[in-house]
């Protein structure tokens, strides 16, 4: 299925692949430590036994890392199954005019060649790129079958093949003497681009394996103790689809670049014990899948700078890697014990891979589409050729038309002069006429010819032309036909599989969700309990509290009024002895009485200084009667102090002496200087 433009981003799409022990692991009784679910798409990776790598706790190597990834392919997964599931959606979007990129990341010897190019002549074994040819031209050929005149499309496929060895770019197309380093260029449009790199038109899928055995057997490759035909360099094989349409009467182009990338594999010297030239190579691989680890780390972080231009291998996949290309990385891992490290290291390599985002985005309407070129050089060449038709019929018309005046069976003769002397002048004249007539046949008949040549050469070249734009008749045959139904067939199968497989996932999904929140829910639900115990608890402090405090309110009320109302009976008091004190003290002895007055703090107590200054001590001293004896006192005065010694009636008559009223059985107390109580 094609996928639609995208607008938030597409994350790289990364699958795993692990190869099946290889002939030498199986001589070695290499134990598998890694075990995939494909449903399920993840994969885990043991350390063994003897291998560990934690040694302050030591039991944590052996609990095996897991991984999920887009796919995974086990051990015995097939090829057309990674075509089919994974690959040809890709292909799609380049059918539509996106660029895609599909590369395979691995250690040596991990299978990314078996991968990507696999064993051409085992339909079986073959691998992604041969898989995507046959998948182009069956989709091409489609169109012969379309009827839709606006749905019709006309395209172009051309191919190109480059390796980067030891950091340097070279054409694995081109004769071997000429294959020399080539620079890399940044057009506006295109954006980096190979300079000088050749482009090969493809008609068919024998076209294009042909192009890639040949590249393939230019390709660098060496044996090492790691893999018998490792590649020593990265390849590029470009395959570039241009499409044509004219919808309303206007022209629309697209352009899909599909980039299918064969990493050379990393390898740690300690393992392959490479020397001399082999390290080298090995030292450059690795230093530009170390410039690769770091862009796509420093993508996945969102760096600012991204160091592309670090490695020509990071600059040719710039816009494959955070910029509008689609993405399939193919993450390769070797399942042997001995491949522990790799292997982990690969899938941590692509698990980081697969946070990347690009903003793919279709090439519609290229101003240099190599189609729409071909489409006008066409045309003029067609317009040519009528001209030219024209021409050599005009020429044969007039070589005709000579050789019909010339007389049937009268051959033009060359005659001796001495015989032209003895001949009468209009036979002169008539074999003359005939031999200029001759001589203007020969002319026009290779003109003729000549036009005739040209006509025909230009036919051919059209015809060459045409058949490289192809509208799927060419292709569309009836083997084709009921191969294509079978492929159809098996693809629908295994898109079956896969939606199947997916549903699996999100239903094992949705099941641990509800489990999740089953669980959330039982223990939400018990601390819903306890909050409303606690809530209750809580409820019950504070209605005692209101309680307790409207009760608080009540008694202070009640308590403010008691004090107000002992407060306005002081007062009332008061004034009544302000009254007296008016009435019977003279100001000025007020005031001397009052200069003597001070607040003891401790005892919270008026005192008065020189007590014998007040008028009770003045009246003690009050002159005695007559003789030292006291003042006379009414025997009725007496008797009444006797019967009521309370009566004021009866007593002195010093009213500093007298006791004040108090209210509440207070009345009398203090009567000495009658101002205990009055505390303001
Ligand atoms: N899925 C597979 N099924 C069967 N054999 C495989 C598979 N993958 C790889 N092999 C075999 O494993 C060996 C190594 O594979 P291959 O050459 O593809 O590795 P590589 O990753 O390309 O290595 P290098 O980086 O050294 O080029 C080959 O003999 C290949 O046929």
């Amino acid at each position: 299925m094609a996928q639609g433009p995208s607008d938030g981003g597409d994350n790289v799409k990364v699958i795993v692949r692990c190869r099946p022990l290889i002939k030498k692991e199986v001589r070695d009784s290499e134990e598998i430590i890694v075990k995939t679910d494909s449903a399920m798409g993840s994969i885990q990776v043991t350390c063994p036994d003897h291998h560990v790598t934690n040694r302050t706790n030591p039991g944590e190597h052996n609990i095996p890392k897991q991984f999920t990834f887009d796919s995974v392919y086990g051990i015995g997964s097939k090829q057309m199954d990674i075509f089919t599931e994974s690959v040809r959606p890709m292909i799609d979007s380049v059918l539509m005019g996106y660029n895609s990129t599909i590369f395979a990341y691995g250690q040596t010897g991990s299978g990314k060649t078996f991968t990507m190019s696999g064993n051409a002549d085992v339909p079986e074994e073959r691998g992604v790129i041969p898989n995507t040819f046959q998948y182009i031209f069956d989709h091409i050929a489609q169109q012969s079958e379309v009827t839709d005149p606006e749905a019709k499309k006309e395209y172009l496929v051309h191919a190109s093949f480059l390796e980067i060895y030891n950091e340097d770019i070279r054409d694995l197309l081109c004769e071997a003497k000429d294959r020399h380093k080539l620079p890399l260029k940044q057009h506006p449009d295109k954006g980096v681009f190979v300079d000088g790199l050749s482009h090969h038109v493809v008609r068919n899928e024998a076209e294009c394996e042909a192009i890639m055995r040949k590249g393939n057997s230019a390709r660098t490759t060496a044996a090492t103790s790691m893999n018998d035909v490792s590649s020593r360099s990265h390849s590029i094989f470009q395959i570039s689809v241009e499409s044509h349409s004219s919808i309303n009467g206007q022209d629309h182009y697209a352009v899909g670049l599909l980039n299918l990338v064969d990493l050379a594999g990393s390898e740690s010297q300690k393992k392959t014990g490479a020397t001399g030239q082999r390290l080298v190579e090995a030292n450059k691989i690795n230093l530009s899948l170390t410039t690769l680890g770091i862009v796509i780390g420093k993508l996945v972080k969102g760096s600012p700078h991204i160091p592309y231009r670090n490695s020509p291998l990071t600059r040719l996949l710039q816009d494959s890697l955070g910029g509008n290309a689609k993405t399939l990385m193919v993450a390769n891992v070797s399942p042997a014990e001995s491949n522990y490290n790799e292997t982990y290291g690969t899938l941590r390599y692509a698990n980081q891979a697969k946070a990347i985002k690009n903003k793919p985005k279709i090439n519609e309407d290229p101003k240099d589409a190599m189609l729409r070129e071909m489409r006008d050089q066409i045309e003029m060449l067609r317009k040519q050729l009528e001209a030219a038709k024209g021409t050599a019929t005009t020429t044969q018309a007039a070589a005709h038309a000579i050789e019909s005046a010339l007389s049937p069976g009268q051959a033009p003769v060359s005659l001796p002069s001495a015989v032209t002397a003895s001949m009468d002048e209009a036979m002169v004249h008539q074999i003359k006429a005939q031999q200029e007539l001759q001589a203007q046949l020969e002319a026009k008949s290779s003109a003729a010819k000549a036009a005739a040549e040209q006509v025909a050469e230009m036919e051919s070249q059209l015809i060459s032309m045409q058949g490289q734009m192809l509208n799927g008749q060419a292709l569309m045959d009836e083997t084709r036909r009921k191969d294509m139904k079978l492929r159809q067939a098996k693809a629908a199968l295994v898109d079956k599989k896969r939606r199947e497989d997916l549903l699996k996932r999100e239903l094992i999904k949705r099941e641990e969700e509800k489990e999740l929140y089953k669980e959330e829910f039982a223990s939400m639900q018990d601390e819903l309990k306890a909050r409303k115990r606690k809530n209750r608890r809580l409820e019950a402090q504070v209605q005692s509290m209101e309680d307790e405090m409207t009760q608080m309110r009540a008694d202070n009320d009640e308590e403010k009024e008691s004090y107000l109302s002992e407060f306005m009976e002081i007062h009332r008091e008061l004034k009544r002895r302000a009254v007296v004190i008016a009435h019977f003290i003279p100001p000025a002895e007020l005031a001397r009485i009052l200069q003597h007055t001070n607040w003891d703090s401790d005892i919270q107590e008026w005192y008065i200084d020189h007590g014998n200054l007040t008028g009770a001590a003045l009246m003690a001293h009050r002159p005695g009667a007559q003789g030292g004896g006291e003042h006379p006192v009414s025997q009725f005065s007496r008797l009444g102090l006797q019967m009521d010694p309370d009566n004021p009636r009866h007593k002195e008559r010093n009213v500093i002496g007298l006791g004040l009223d108090m209210p509440d059985g207070r009345e009398g107390e203090g009567g000495d200087d009658g101002y205990d109580d009055m505390d303001y």
